[in-house]
């Protein structure tokens, strides 16, 4: 694949060309001068790996000046790149006075310590540079937390005695955030900011999990916008839900999940969940970091699959969603395709559907407002669809079924019958009810029940 996977603006300027974020973005005073290092490993396309990465450099606030391709069958266990590459990083810095360099790979601790003392300059990974950028965007208190814990993980793991001259350098990318405080500690001090961190993101947790409890019981189905980094999740959250959450055009400008009130045709509701822009090779670390905040994303009725319809790789981006989606056992939640930014690809706003005459795939433009009605409709229909409502009875020696009811739905009503058993009003995403037909012996069938309950509002947390 020749194109940029994930161009860094959407405005028409050159694929990959990190000018477009670099404008936008406010960058620190004295933004510092990279220079990137794009590894050659033969299996994908080093420009479109390299753009990508710049893309990133730049939403971290880094001017790039200067990249570099290196090729090597093994990487050097010392350095990462060999000695001839090592002369040639420092040659190229001191030719464009860069005091950065960015290697699109992972390091270990040592070959990164190896070539910062070698090129007398600091040194950062892919993962360092993705947890900087994290640092900059987490605004929840969660998400600031979860940024800090991961990124104290990483410089443990970096951290040795006298850790040479590049401790002055304070703020640069990679060391500012809520983790660069922390430089000076020796490991025992950070092992024990870790340990505290750990047991307030345990708290600040259970609060979640007891507001997404709390939801659950007023009974508003669940929608959850996922997509690449920069597809338009929140620009299409703004214009779905009209609420003012922050827009911009950098790389993950959303890490922590918002949640508003969406009002639907026909007078139900839902919540709409933003959730973090994915990005392809997310460090493990930080996959984990945000596991909580994309569980919403587990247990949503729907999920908004946002994908850039002008992306050349948007279909690689959408493959690389899924991807993480199965990983977080997401793919068995129903998906309703947005191909987003038809403005830019020329096409008209419009809705796929299926066979069955269910919509897939909707066609719109978050920015400009064209396409949002029928997406709306789009999402009412499959809501409708998802959500099973209606009234079971269970026999008396069934009480391991009716547990589940309540586990996996909301119970309306429940009444006891002459036989001893119960009658539920039950409201249940309908894959739950088919897994209770599969796999849980459930063989009563769900009779239609009387007007629905209007559900309650919720508040925007
Ligand atoms: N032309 C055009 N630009 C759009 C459209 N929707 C969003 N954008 C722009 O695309 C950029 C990214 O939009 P966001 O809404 O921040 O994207 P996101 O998916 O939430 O990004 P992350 O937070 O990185 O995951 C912004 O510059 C938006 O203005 C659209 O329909 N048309």
């Amino acid at each position: 694949m020749s194109a940029p996977r994930n161009p860094a603006t959407n405005s028409g300027s050159a694929p990959g060309a990190a000018t477009a974020p670099a404008q936008l973005f406010e960058r620190p005073e004295g933004g510092e001068r990279a220079l990137l290092v794009q590894p050659e490993d033969g299996r994908t396309d080093p420009a479109e790996a390299l753009s990508e990465f710049e893309a990133l450099a730049a939403s971290a606030g880094a001017e790039v000046v200067g990249r570099l391709y290196g090729r090597r069958r093994a990487p050097d266990p010392r350095t990462f790149v060999g000695p001839g590459k090592v002369a040639e990083i420092r040659a190229a810095l001191a030719d464009a006075g860069g005091d950065l360099v960015l290697v699109n790979h992972a390091l270990s601790p040592a070959q990164e310590r190896n070539l910062e003392r070698e090129l007398e300059c600091r040194v950062l990974d892919r993962t360092g540079l993705i947890l900087d950028i994290f640092a900059q965007r987490a605004r929840s208190h969660e998400g600031k937390l979860q940024v800090e814990l991961a990124q104290l993980r990483h410089i443990a793991s970096r951290l040795v005695r006298g850790w040479s001259h590049l401790e002055r350098q304070k703020g640069g990318i990679g060391l500012r955030g809520p983790g660069e405080t922390q430089l000076e500690m020796d490991r025992r001090l950070l092992g024990g900011r870790i340990k505290q961190l750990e047991k307030r993101l345990g708290r600040v947790r259970r609060q979640r999990e007891q507001g997404r409890q709390a939801r659950r019981r007023r009974e508003l189905p669940a929608i959850s916008l996922v997509g690449y980094t920069n597809a338009g999740k929140s620009t299409l959250f703004n214009r779905v839900a009209e609420a003012g959450v922050y827009v911009a055009d950098q790389l993950f400008a959303t890490l922590d999940t918002t949640l508003r009130r969406l009002d639907l045709p026909g007078g139900e509701a839902a919540v709409l969940a933003d959730t973090v822009g994915f990005i392809r090779d997310l460090p493990p670390q930080l996959v984990a970091a945000f596991r909580s905040t994309l569980e919403e994303v587990v247990e949503a009725e729907l999920l908004l699959h946002v994908i850039d319809a002008s992306d050349p790789g948007r279909d690689d981006n959408a493959a690389e969603v899924d991807a993480v989606l199965a990983e977080l056992g997401a793919d068995e939640v129903p998906q309703l395709r947005v191909y987003n930014k038809v403005d830019l690809t020329g096409g008209d706003p419009h809705v796929e559907r299926d066979d069955s005459g269910r919509p897939v795939a909707v066609w719109l433009s978050a920015a400009s407002g064209a396409g949002i009605e029928a997406l709306i409709t789009a999402i009412s229909e499959r809501l409708s669809a998802a959500q099973a409502r209606g009234v079971v009875e269970l026999g008396p020696g069934e009480g391991r079924l009716r547990a589940r009811f309540y586990q996996l739905g909301e119970v309306l009503e429940e009444t006891i019958t002459d036989t001893g058993g119960v009658r539920l009003a039950v409201v249940l995403p309908r894959r739950e009810l088919e897994r209770l037909y599969r796999h849980e012996g459930l063989s009563a069938q769900l009779e239609p029940m009387a007007e629905p309950a209007l559900p309650e509002a919720v508040n925007a947390h």
